[in-house]
């Protein structure tokens, strides 16, 4: 019983990896995108509508909305990071 949920939770942890790392790889695009345009990193307006939009699946899927929220901001906080270094190594010292 214990075993064959945690057997399960596993396998989502490991599908919420994958999943993450192919967010990434696309937000890495994006920051790349952005620097060669000189955008910047954060995008408000974008994020106001993300959460809009997750909060609302969450209710859906009877998931605390809160979290959602809570989680995409933690994962958008990170994105920002590396779209700020990538800015940083297209302008900085030895940027070609
Ligand atoms: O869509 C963008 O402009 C992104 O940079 C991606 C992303 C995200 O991780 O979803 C990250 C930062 C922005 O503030 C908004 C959204």
């Amino acid at each position: 019983m214990l075993l064959g949920l945690r057997q399960s939770i596993d396998n989502i942890d490991a599908a919420l990896i994958y999943m993450l790392a192919e967010r990434f790889r696309h937000t890495q695009a994006v920051g790349e995108l952005k620097a060669r345009h000189n955008m910047p990193p954060a995008d408000p307006a974008r994020e106001a509508r993300q959460v809009a939009r997750l909060r609302e699946l969450a209710g859906a899927a009877r998931l605390d909305p809160d979290f959602a929220e809570k989680f995409l901001a933690f994962i958008i906080k990170e994105v920002i990071r590396h779209h700020e270094a990538i800015a940083r190594k297209s302008t900085g010292p030895g940027a070609v």
